[in-house]
């Protein structure tokens, strides 16, 4: 197994946290590092499990603290990853996956320059509109703003080491094992 810092990026509604969910569950030993956020919770999400979920104040606390790894402000919300246990994890040789968005990580890109980096890319636009409705957890207002953004996401992919496109799960999954070479 290969030990370090993989990155997966894509627009919202690819499959980014459906792919993560299985991959953690046949892998136990990859650690995904948990995401600080100022958005409210989905249903059935918990804190400190799914998301440190912050206030806009305490967020803003840890950017000033430099307590985070990266950060962003996206859909409205603050997102980033909390800059220690990551460091912790990685100490103990294990291997770490971070799910971040376009700006995120292009500052781990920075930070953390021997990062592998994955682009998850929908079929086609229509079907990650499909996705993002079906999914039935975000208001209109909030569809249109991942959309415009996921326009601006996919124009990036380019940038990274890997693009998958999240047609099939259990082909996307089988392709995401070999690349963090636990397959
Ligand atoms: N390969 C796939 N084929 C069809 N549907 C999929 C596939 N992968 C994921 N989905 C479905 O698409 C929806 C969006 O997936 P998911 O919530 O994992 O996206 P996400 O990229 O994590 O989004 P966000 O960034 O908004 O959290 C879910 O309903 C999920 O079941």
């Amino acid at each position: 197994m290969i030990s370090g810092l993989t990155t997966l990026t894509g627009p919202s509604g690819v499959g980014k946290g459906t792919l993560i969910k299985n991959l953690v569950e046949r892998h136990p030993s990859i650690w995904l590092s948990i995401s600080a956020t100022t958005r409210f919770p989905r249903k059935g999400e918990v804190h400190g499990k799914d998301y440190l979920f912050l206030t806009p104040e305490a967020f803003k606390q840890e950017i000033k603290a430099k307590r985070l790894l990266e950060w962003a402000e996206f859909s409205g919300n603050f997102y980033g990853t909390p800059k220690e246990p990551v460091l912790i994890q990685l100490g103990r040789g294990r291997p770490v996956i971070l799910e971040i968005e376009l700006e995120g990580a292009r500052q781990i890109r920075d930070s953390f320059p021997a990062t592998f980096q994955i682009f998850i890319a929908p079929p086609s636009f229509e079907e990650l509109e499909h996705r993002i409705r079906s999914r039935k957890t975000e208001s209109e207002d909030s569809i249109r703003k991942r959309l415009k953004q996921a326009k601006i996401e996919i124009e990036a992919r380019d940038e990274f080491d890997a693009v998958l496109i999240n047609r099939n799960l259990e082909e996307t999954l089988s392709q995401l094992e070999r690349l963090i070479g636990v397959k």
